[in-house]
């Protein structure tokens, strides 16, 4: 018998998120308290629930621009070392209260030197608020470092992740306007990642099509996609029973790249129309190594757990789904094996037999 998890069970499941920004995910509590501290006053709203609709209303554009505009009142009160340790610990303690047991959180420390703190400084009290938040709440957090695809400092943020690799940086990655800002621009920083060993994912395929995810992967040699909805281009008869890959869809698929799927992020930008026609039920069916993830819960208004519900509510996923896009993140983070390897088989399979277990018992 196999039963619809509800979103309270989905909760205690152990879950694995790989793409979620470290300045998409305040609570809206803390954005107002941080912007008082600053004297930050150009938010939209003082209250935190104005302040919560009203980044769910402007995030809703269907622009991925206009989407990113909204971050200008993240970033603008994550100036000072306080607020980026607050702001982390507070990250790794709402998502452990969420059931995750391993994250990969991003941001971009370029854009937080505005209050006069250094590079390192930015890094250093990110780092500080994870390792606390991890430790007292019981989660692994592991950061990536992202360079803006329309500045010029990848080459800068590629060295500081490398310095940082032994103290809690797991990656790097470029975000930002996909449109007219081509992975090819910042060669330079990827070729110095791999030279180093390092790890790199590029958000690709969101705003912007094949083009873009076949220079993320050829050319700049990215290990897993951001995104990557638009990959399902190079797929065609799609409502067959014999859907064709195309040359590069193949290679993602072949060579299990992974993709960092964050559903109703999305919808808001205009990359997927609605849960049940996003490109995630294609895939999954046809074996690509998918992920599920949040990228903004802010921004957003949502968790790991309710981007598994919606999926599970639209495309009817079952234990075995969800498991199988848990064990899929975990084989694709940016740690070593043997951590991956301790996860997978002594905390995420344990936790999905003991959840599916209930699930399967007669009720009453
Ligand atoms: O989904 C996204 N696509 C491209 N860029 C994004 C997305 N979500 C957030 N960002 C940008 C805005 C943030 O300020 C930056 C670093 O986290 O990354
Ligand atoms: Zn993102």
């Amino acid at each position: 018998m196999t039963t619809q998890p509800t979103l309270d069970d989905i909760r205690r499941a152990p879950k694995v998120l790989l793409h979620d920004h470290l300045d998409g995910g305040l609570r809206p509590e803390t954005i107002v308290d941080l912007a008082r501290d600053a004297g930050y006053d150009a938010l939209p709203s003082n209250d935190p629930g104005g302040l919560s609709t009203w980044f769910a209303e402007a995030s809703d554009s269907g622009s991925l621009e206009r989407y990113l505009e909204t971050f200008t009142h993240t970033v603008g009160v994550m100036q000072s070392a306080e607020a980026l340790e607050r702001v982390a610990y507070e990250c790794a303690e709402d998502l452990a209260a969420d059931g995750v047991v391993y994250a990969e959180v991003r941001y971009a420390p370029e854009q937080h030197t505005e209050g006069g703190l250094t590079l390192e400084q930015v890094v250093k009290a990110v780092l500080a608020g994870f390792a606390e938040g991890g430790r007292r709440h019981g989660i692994r957090v592991g950061t990536l470092l992202t360079a803006m695809r329309h500045q010029a400092r990848s080459r800068e943020i590629a060295e500081l992740a490398v310095r940082h690799r032994d103290a809690g940086v797991v990656g790097f990655d470029i975000a930002g306007a996909e449109a007219g800002y081509p992975p090819t621009r910042h060669l330079d920083a990827f070729e110095y990642l791999q030279r180093e060993n390092a790890h790199f994912t590029i958000h690709a395929g969101e705003a912007f099509g094949l083009p873009s995810i076949w220079q993320a992967i050829q050319w700049c040699g990215a290990d897993r996609l951001g995104h990557g909805v638009r990959i399902v281009d190079d797929i065609t008869d799609r409502e067959t029973d014999d859907p064709r890959l195309g040359r590069l869809a193949a290679y993602v698929r072949d060579k299990r790249i992974p993709l960092e799927m964050c559903p109703t992020s999305n919808i808001q930008t205009g990359a997927a129309k609605s849960i049940a026609e996003h490109p995630i039920g294609l895939l999954r069916r046809l074996y690509f190594r998918v992920t599920v993830n949040t990228d903004n819960r802010l921004m957003s208004g949502t968790s790991l757990s309710e981007e598994f519900a919606k999926l599970s509510e639209a495309f009817g996923y079952d234990w075995d789904d969800l498991q199988w896009f848990t064990v899929n993140a975990m084989k694709s983070a940016f740690i070593s094996f043997d951590e991956r390897l301790e996860l997978i088989n002594g905390v995420i399979k344990p936790g999905f037999a003991q959840l599916k277990w209930r699930g399967d018992r007669p009720v009453g």
